[in-house]
């Protein structure tokens, strides 16, 4: 029996109703496979527990975390009891940054069952790849003064080490899917940190030559999402690119309650970390309408992370059996609830057994 041990963090918001629903599909798979077992420890941190504590994770948090096979988190935030910048900053920040989950891949493709909100979608199939330690993203800078005289100064921080690996990771995915990646730049603007990322791109090239390359400026990028998606196979983007290009291609399948993603950490030091790529959306909280499917397409990424590859693939295919079928939440133009969503792919993985 294979035995594989995650730490479960819903977070805030609508991750508490997205993710005992993923769990419950996890365990079906789990059944279905027959040689596989989940344990689950669950982590109550979130806003709720800053409230409480004063933090957003006790002091010896990854000392916790770090035990696991892996970390399945849902999503972090409640502007209305903590800032942003210190929820995020304190525990999904936090583990990204001290667990070296230096990569976030994100995939975006077009989903059967689900009425891309593109005219002419035709068949998009990519993914993201977001530097996810560095960039854009820092604490490097301060405030200074009151008043008319305020000044804030943020720096980013662009190391050869971290543009590489990222844009190395996506080469060795372009490799095992269609061969070709875009570079996100914006070396027009940014006179100091772009034309270094395309330097960085420009060389890791060099090194394979069976790869196709392209670079867009991420303004003009951002719009070919929206124009010709089915042109792209791997981008390579800087944090806050990324951060950014991934919400379109969220949009452009329909919605970002379904978008999956991975935090990976690649030197094997620490676990690796698994959660969609939405929020906690408070404006649905409470309604029992989130879209579980981001949850649970990060839950079949996880699967994947772990060798399971074709019990992944068969996950993804009866969420889109589900979705042809009409069971759908409002995001997607459908009217089921989060519990019939999941319901649903539940007992359709059954009948697998
Ligand atoms: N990785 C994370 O944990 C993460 C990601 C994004 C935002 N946040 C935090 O979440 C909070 C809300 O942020 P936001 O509003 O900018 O982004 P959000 O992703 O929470 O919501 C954006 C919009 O998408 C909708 N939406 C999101 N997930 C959905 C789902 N599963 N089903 C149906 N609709 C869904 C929301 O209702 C909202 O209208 C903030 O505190 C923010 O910092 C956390
Ligand atoms: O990384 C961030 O900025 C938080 C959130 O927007 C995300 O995409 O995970
Ligand atoms: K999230
Ligand atoms: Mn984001």
């Amino acid at each position: 029996m294979k035995k594989i041990d995650i730490s479960v963090i819903p977070g805030d918001g609508i991750g508490k109703e997205v993710m005992p629903e993923a769990l419950k599909v996890l365990e079906t798979v789990a059944e279905v496979h027959g040689g596989l077992s989940f344990s689950f420890k669950h982590y109550p941190w979130s806003c709720d527990y800053y409230i409480e504590h004063n933090k957003m994770m006790p002091e010896d948090g990854l000392d916790q975390l770090k035990e696991s096979d892996a970390v399945f988190l849902s999503a972090v935030g409640d502007p209305n009891l903590v800032p942003d910048h210190i929820s995020l900053w304190g525990l999904l920040v936090k583990i990204r940054r001290e667990f070296e989950q230096v990569i976030n891949i994100r995939p975006a493709k077009q989903m059967k069952g689900i009425q891309s909100p593109l005219v002419h979608p035709n068949d998009f199939d990519l993914i993201v790849v977001r530097e996810n330690s560095e960039g854009e993203y820092s604490e490097v800078g301060g405030r200074i003064h009151r008043g008319e005289d305020e000044v804030a100064i943020q720096n980013a921080v662009f190391t050869r080490k971290g543009v590489e690996r990222a844009v190395e990771y996506g080469f060795q995915l372009a490799q095992n899917r269609r061969g070709h990646v875009t570079s996100a730049t914006k070396s027009n603007g940014i006179v100091h940190s772009m034309p270094f990322w395309d330097s960085v791109f420009e060389s890791v090239a060099e090194k394979y030559p069976d790869v196709k390359t392209a670079s867009n400026h991420i303004d003009a990028l951002a719009s070919f999402f929206v124009t010709r998606p089915q042109e792209f196979d791997v981008i390579v983007a800087s944090n806050l690119f990324g951060d950014i290009l991934t919400d379109v291609g969220a949009a452009i399948m329909g919605s970002i309650g379904i978008a999956p993603a991975a935090n990976i950490n690649i030197n094997g030091k620490y676990p690796s970390m698994f959660e969609p790529v939405h929020g906690s959306a408070p404006d649905i909280y409470g309604k029992g309408i989130a879209n579980p499917i981001g949850q649970i397409w990060t839950g079949k990424m996880m699967l994947d992370h772990f060798g399971e590859h074709e019990l992944g693939n068969t996950l993804l295919q009866v969420i889109e059996e589900v979705l042809q079928d009409g069971i759908k939440t409002p995001d997607i133009g459908g009217t089921s609830s989060t519990t019939e969503v999941s319901d649903a792919i539940v007992t359709r993985l059954k009948t697998l057994k």
